[in-house]
């Protein structure tokens, strides 16, 4: 059966509405068609003097940016779509474009999208120029993005259970909602997938029953999952599609020279039928060769030279990896907090039990491997950033448990520990015990992801003054989805952010750089010089 189009979808906005703010400003033009900007790009350069001090340079660059207005009708694909994450997801679009509101035992609940950051946060605009009270809008309201609402999904699994019974089988819902969803879920059925059995856990072999024939990497797939993208697309008359992979965790690929370093021996290579090319990576391609930003909300090395290089010759967006849920963003701002503080990390003990199919997942070592890594490199560039704390190659000790124990479901148990030297020789324990349904903080994350990299589809830029250079797009690798990603992908030779603040401001200064606004500062130097 082919994905099911939604009875009940509407079609989407054109952005008809007026925007909540417009900028006023010789720097900024609106059309129609486009919101055009320019922006005095402000950087600070650093060099050495001959005496081994800092010679500190302002530096400014000037940009055009232009932003089009209008959003189009947006696909959202997600591989892994019957999992915990994709029926999750789905049920809460759903709920949300329906406005509905259902018993659970603490009374009524209405449909939301709390844990989107670009959906339930706000930024500050600037201060009321009367009351010098400061202006927050909606995080949706910076730049014309996609409703959630009015995505229509579909997707693969090798699961052939409709998204119903896949939201039965996720247990994660309340059964009221449920009920009201159901019936819409159970005509959405996953498209067949690749199988290779040797990139995850054996234990998910009695799902594998929605399979493409076939047992290892190969063309016909690669064409298979493109023909799916493009029929997707024709089918429900849409501008474009994001695809996700919310599917199990793979185990590493291995980089082999002259099979998956080049974009070419990569082709080559599922031409050929290569064991090590994984299922994540040819979706990864076919999505570079559809033109449709592809997204790794798994741990595995889906991206693999061969991958990176190929996106950068079609232009096409990647980003990456591994959904940023819980744990994780947590150690990421805390450490954040307490390495700013002057406060020296000495041990991080992350533990986790879960009984959901992921964790079953997990439970095989390869995978395991895969989430250890993404879940250990999170504090390096804040380590790394405090040299008065750490000598050069120091690093606190780090350990992640992941434990698969099926009675606690998709309600995982999150426990940490952090041991810190304080003042004089002392020391400061920080233990944190946390419970949540893993699905429930990962689904607006999918949220976030597919609305930020469906905007930067619509972002270009040039040099400013270059007025016969053509605009073009951000780099293919959108390192500006690291906010919701445990192990950002930044492109080749850059810098990895993982300072939840850092990442937080980058993306919104960006946004408001595509408006002609500076970055927000926070010195509110109007309320301390007079
Ligand atoms: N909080 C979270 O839930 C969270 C956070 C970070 C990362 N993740 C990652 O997101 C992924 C999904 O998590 P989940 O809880 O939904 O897991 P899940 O096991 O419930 O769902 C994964 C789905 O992928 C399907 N699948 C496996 N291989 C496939 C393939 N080759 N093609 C298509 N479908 C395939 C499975 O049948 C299953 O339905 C996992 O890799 C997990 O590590 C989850
Ligand atoms: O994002 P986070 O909460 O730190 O990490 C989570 C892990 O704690 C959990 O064990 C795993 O199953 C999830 O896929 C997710 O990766």
């Amino acid at each position: 059966m082919a994905p099911y189009l939604n009875e009940t979808e509407s079609t989407p906005s054109s952005n008809t509405q007026a925007p909540l703010f417009t900028v006023q400003s010789p720097n900024v033009t609106y059309s129609d068609d486009a919101i055009l900007s320019k922006y005095v790009y402000r950087q600070t350069k650093v060099t050495k003097s001959s005496n081994g001090a800092y010679v500190a340079t302002p530096k400014e660059t000037v940009y055009d940016f232009k932003v089009e207005r209008k959003v189009g009708r947006v696909g959202m694909m997600l591989v892994g779509w019957g999992g915990n994450n994709g029926s999750t997801v789905t049920a809460g679009i759903i709920a949300n474009r329906q406005g509905l509101s259902w018993d659970t035992r603490e009374g009524t609940q209405s449909a939301n999208y709390y844990g989107s950051m670009v959906m339930s946060s706000t930024v500050k605009l600037g201060t009321d120029s009367d009351t010098g009270k400061e202006v927050y809008v909606p995080f949706n309201e910076l730049l014309p993005m996609v409703n959630p609402n009015e995505l229509i999904v579909g997707g693969w699994d090798i699961s052939g259970m409709n998204i119903a019974e896949s939201m039965d089988r996720a247990g994660v819902l309340e059964p009221t909602l449920k009920q009201m969803v159901r019936k819409e879920m159970a005509q959405m059925v996953p498209l067949p997938s690749i199988y290779y059995p040797d990139f995850i856990a054996a234990n998910q072999e009695s799902r594998a029953d929605n399979i493409l024939e076939g047992s290892k990497a190969c063309t016909e797939h690669l064409e298979k999952i493109r023909a799916d993208i493009r029929e997707f697309k024709s089918k429900h008359s849409l501008d474009k599609i994001i695809v996700q992979w919310t599917a199990n965790t793979e185990r590493y690929a291995e980089i082999i020279p002259g099979i998956n370093d080049t974009a070419d021996n990569l082709l080559k290579s599922i031409e050929s039928g290569h064991a090590e090319i994984a299922p994540s990576t040819i979706f990864a391609t076919a999505c570079i060769l559809e033109n449709a930003p592809f997204i790794n909300g798994s741990p595995q090395n889906t991206f693999v030279p061969g991958v990176i290089a190929l996106a950068e010759k079609h232009n096409a967006f990647i980003g990456g990896d591994d959904f940023k849920s819980g744990q994780t963003k947590m150690k990421s701002a805390l450490v954040d907090f307490l390495i700013n503080a002057g406060i020296k990390v000495k041990s991080l003990a992350s533990y986790n039990h879960l009984g959901n199919n992921d964790g079953r997942n997990l439970s095989a070592p390869s995978q395991f491997r895969s989430k250890e890594i993404s879940k250990s490199n999170v504090v390096d560039d804040m380590v790394a950033a405090n040299h008065i704390l750490y000598e050069e190659g120091e690093h606190p000790d780090h350990t992640v448990v992941i434990k698969y124990m099926p009675s606690v479901g998709d309600n995982k148990r999150a426990l940490d520990e952090y041991y810190a030297e304080i003042f004089m020789g002392g020391h400061q324990t920080i233990n944190m015990f946390n419970i949540c349904e893993d699905s429930l903080l990962a689904s607006p994350l999918i949220i976030d992801l597919v609305l930020i990299a469906e905007l930067m589809t619509r972002v270009q830029w040039r040099e400013n003054g270059a007025e016969d250079a053509e605009f073009k797009g951000f780099h293919s690798v959108l390192s500006v989805l690291s906010y919701m990603l445990k192990a950002p992908l930044t492109p080749p030779g850059t810098p990895v952010v993982n300072a939840l603040s850092k990442q937080r401001n980058a993306l919104i200064n960006i946004f408001r750089a595509c408006v002609g606004l500076e970055p927000e500062n926070d010195m509110t130097l109007e309320h301390k010089l007079f």
